[in-house]
């Protein structure tokens, strides 16, 4: 029985590929953005991300991240335009974290690590389901947006203020009426590839959309991520922290830029 992936030496990203070989693939993520290597491509429309609150519901440590889930069955949370085509639904976001303000970002950007890195994960409605939308190469889009140390993000204060009652892995807890558009930069200028899951499955199914802007996040807050755990209660105590893939390599992609 292999024992579960994770972040630790013995189970981390450069050992994923005994279970999961699609970690040597040609589409995987993430990937090192040069912005001087990425081509303006004018045909790319702006995001058009609409998101109700309403449909937001719960909060949960699921022992990698924590992520924030939403209610998908219906088109009152969205994705459309910017690089893809169709309607792409929100399903969830999370973060990946550093153990210091020197890395926690997976995306990079001319070799620049940020501190951590939010992903709102939506799936393609031509798809039944995000399981099924998860196994097609154009069933999920992402968007990477960067967190750089800056003032005291309110908005994601509001989503850190849940975390004592996520604290170990498997820990859930409602979470409602938040509006995850207040976690957008205010430019959504972005980079986009075609690339993977970043987690094992790995699967190659992510239109991938990279904002160029950071959001702020303040060093307490930081703090704050580094306070979840990794293990379940009653088990070691194990940090959540460094809970990031390395950029993997681009293997003839290109990146496309929606800005000049
Ligand atoms: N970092 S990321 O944005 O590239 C990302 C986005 C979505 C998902 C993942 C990673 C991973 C994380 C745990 C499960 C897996 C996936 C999933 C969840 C439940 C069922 C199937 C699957 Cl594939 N969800
Ligand atoms: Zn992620």
């Amino acid at each position: 029985m292999s024992h579960a992936w994770g972040y630790a030496e013995d189970n981390g990203p450069e050992r994923w590929a005994d279970n999961f070989p699609i970690a040597n693939g040609p589409r995987q993520s993430p990937i090192d953005i040069v912005p001087g290597d990425s081509s303006y491509d004018a045909g790319l429309k702006k995001l058009n991300l609409k998101y109700d609150p309403s449909t937001c519901l719960d909060i949960l440590n699921n022992g990698h991240s924590f992520q924030v889930t939403f209610i998908d069955d219906n088109d009152n949370s969205t994705l459309t335009d910017g690089p893809i085509s169709g309607i792409y639904r929100l399903k969830q976001f999370h973060f990946h974290w550093g153990a210091s303000d020197d890395k926690g970002s997976e995306h990079t950007v001319a070799g620049t690590k940020y501190p951590a890195e939010l992903h709102l994960v939506h799936w393609n409605t031509k798809y039944p389901s995000f399981g099924e939308a998860a196994s097609q190469p154009d069933g999920l889009a992402v968007v990477g947006v960067f967190l750089q140390i800056g003032n005291e993000n309110a908005s994601l204060q509001k989503v850190l203020d849940a975390f004592d009652t996520i604290r170990t892995k498997g820990k859930q807890a409602s979470f409602e009426n938040f509006n995850p558009a207040t976690l957008l930069p205010s430019c959504l200028d972005y980079w986009t590839y075609d690339g993977s899951l970043t987690t094992p499955p790995l699967l190659e199914s992510v239109t991938w959309i990279v904002c160029k802007e950071p959001i702020s996040v303040s060093s307490g807050q930081m703090a704050k991520f580094r306070s979840l755990l990794f293990s379940a209660e009653g088990e070691a105590e194990c940090c959540m922290v460094d809970n990031y893939r390395p950029p993997q390599p681009l293997k003839g992609r290109a990146v496309r830029a929606s800005f000049q």
